[in-house]
């Protein structure tokens, strides 16, 4: 955080600004702050959520759907927003999952610079994995601020990303689910 205040203070003087002006003076310590404890903080893996498992007694074999998840993450290449929705399914074999926990882990792997087919990724191989199943989607969509707000400027385009692994890969029906939810 220390050495973040630091360049972000020569990022700011360098940009022309007063760093004594009352309005400003702290803003390098905000922006320090601001990168470490919230929208950078799943770099670090002591922030990665304790995931909460149950077992799956009541023998349910069909597909759980967690849909509109909302998401915030940040552009590697430009380090601006990306913000949108996951919608994510998976096919419960001896376990099922604390449903916030799936929340948590689109936030954690969102809290990073990211491009979408990483994020899209890694929230799929750390679901497949707590749950030992194979039988697991994930879709994404989301609006760039770097095609927004920056570049082209092009308002109002969206990314989608999807990834569908298993019986969630074999069952068209399961996919449309998944797909449809996204372009509400
Ligand atoms: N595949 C992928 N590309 C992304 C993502 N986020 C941003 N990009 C793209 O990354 C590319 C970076 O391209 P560069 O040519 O190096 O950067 P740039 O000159 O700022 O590009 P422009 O945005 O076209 O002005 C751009 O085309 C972005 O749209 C993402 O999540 N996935
Ligand atoms: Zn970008």
């Amino acid at each position: 955080m220390k050495l973040i205040r630091k360049k972000f203070k020569d990022i700011i003087e360098i940009l022309g600004f007063d760093i004594t002006h009352d309005s400003i003076k702290d803003t390098p310590d905000r922006v320090a702050k601001m990168y470490v404890n919230e929208i950078f903080k799943g770099i670090n893996p002591v922030n990665k959520p304790k995931v909460t498992v149950f077992k799956n007694e009541y023998g349910y074999h069909t597909p759980l759907m967690e849909l509109n998840i909302p998401f915030t993450s940040f552009c590697e290449h430009h380090f601006v927003p990306i913000q949108g929705k996951a919608n994510i399914g998976y096919i419960p074999k001896d376990y099922v999952i604390g449903l916030s926990k799936i929340h948590r882990l689109v936030d954690f792997y969102a809290r990073r610079p990211q491009v979408q087919e990483r994020l899209t990724m890694q929230i799929l191989q750390e679901i497949s994995l707590i749950l030992d199943t194979e039988d697991v989607g994930v879709v994404l969509k989301a609006n760039h601020s770097c095609i927004s707000c920056r570049g082209v400027k092009n308002m109002g385009s969206s990314t989608l990303t999807s990834v569908f692994r298993g019986k969630m890969d074999n069952d068209p029906n399961l996919k449309a689910i998944l797909l449809d939810k996204n372009y509400q």
